[in-house]
């Protein structure tokens, strides 16, 4: 376990993600901030009262400042509105850019050596304000959201076809948008290929599915959005780095020339371990998921171009 991980936005994500922490015994302390006076010192109170039965020692604290973050190891960022059904993400952009740059200069101040994971959305353009107000190099900036794109894939897939999810890998690229891409050509249902098993035609549902998975769950709940999977998501990250697993996961990544692109976050493969981002894996992409990643790549870009840092 390492000593302090800090989850700043105490809401749906925040607080599910801060409870998941606790109860993987991922760091010594878990430190929950929040603008809204009393809410994180409450929740982090309620969950660390959860520790006797669930036996974690992770004590869990929440706080309206950042003296108690000082110091941390990793820091997950979901502070932000959410949208509401007939919204897309990229509607939030506006003040959830002034809300996760206020985050990182506080993060900046107060762990200057913490791994950032961002959760607010839009989330590439997020990751691109926390990197830049932070000045972290691109190894300790890293965005969630292909994990849990991919999460999602890998459930309808099971679902459809009636097997243990453990046995679904699969790997959604790209921007965490309408744009995203489901790799078919890597999907496989312990290595035997998604095509042999499934029609075309049922599986290019599953991957529209995918891409709108965000908002079904925002249709049904109406008043805000998903956070049970995406803390899921967030955690997974959390635990590769705790435990310098060296998973590939798809996440968000500051780009340098690989895929072709440089200057954006957009999700590809990734290695992660105790440094943060290890690697970016390049792979071969058939012609119509290269186009798809152009095409999402574009999509984030158009949200980037109006956004004054
Ligand atoms: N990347 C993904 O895959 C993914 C998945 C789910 C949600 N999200 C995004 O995560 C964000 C949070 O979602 P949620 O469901 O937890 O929303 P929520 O409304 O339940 O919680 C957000 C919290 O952020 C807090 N907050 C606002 N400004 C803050 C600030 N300056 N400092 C600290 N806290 C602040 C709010 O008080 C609130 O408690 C949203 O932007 C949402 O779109 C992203
Ligand atoms: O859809 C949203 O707005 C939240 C999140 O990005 C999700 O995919 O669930």
């Amino acid at each position: 376990m390492v000593n302090k991980i800090t989850v700043v936005g105490a809401g749906n994500v925040g607080a599910t993600t801060a409870q998941r922490i606790a109860e993987k015994s991922l760091g010594r302390t878990v430190v929950m901030v929040d603008v809204v006076e009393g809410v994180p010192q409450g929740k982090g109170l309620d969950q660390w009262e959860s520790a006797p039965v669930e036996g974690f020692d992770t004590r869990v604290i929440g706080s309206n400042g950042y003296e108690e973050t000082a110091g941390s190891d990793i820091v997950v960022i979901t502070a932000g509105i959410a949208r509401k059904p007939g919204m897309s993400r990229d509607d939030l952009l506006n003040t959830n850019a002034g809300i996760v740059k206020s985050v990182a200069e506080q993060i900046k101040a107060t762990s200057p050596n913490a791994i950032v994971i961002v959760v607010s959305n839009p989330l590439d353009v997020m990751c691109h304000v926390a990197k830049h107000v932070t000045g972290f190099p691109r190894e300790r900036v890293i965005g969630m959201a292909g994990v849990l794109d991919t999460a999602r894939y890998r459930s309808f897939i099971a679902e459809a076809l009636d097997v243990s999810v453990r046995d679904i890998q699969a790997m959604v690229l790209g921007g965490h948008g309408d744009t995203m891409v489901p790799l078919i050509s890597y999907t496989t249902i312990s290595g035997i290929p998604i095509t042999q098993l499934m029609p075309r035609e049922q599986l290019d549902a599953i991957v529209q599915r995918a891409r709108d998975g965000g908002a079904e769950i925002v249709k049904y709940l109406k008043t805000g959005s998903a956070y049970y999977a995406p803390s899921s998501g967030a955690v997974e990250m959390v635990d590769a780095i705790v435990h310098d697993r060296k998973r590939i996961l798809p996440c968000a990544a500051w780009l340098e020339g690989e895929y072709g692109m440089s200057g954006l976050f957009l999700g590809v493969p990734c290695k992660l371990g105790k440094n943060g981002l290890e690697k970016i894996l390049e792979i071969e992409l058939t012609a119509d998921e290269r186009t798809a990643l152009d095409r999402s790549a574009q999509a984030v870009r158009e949200p980037m171009s109006v956004l004054s840092l």
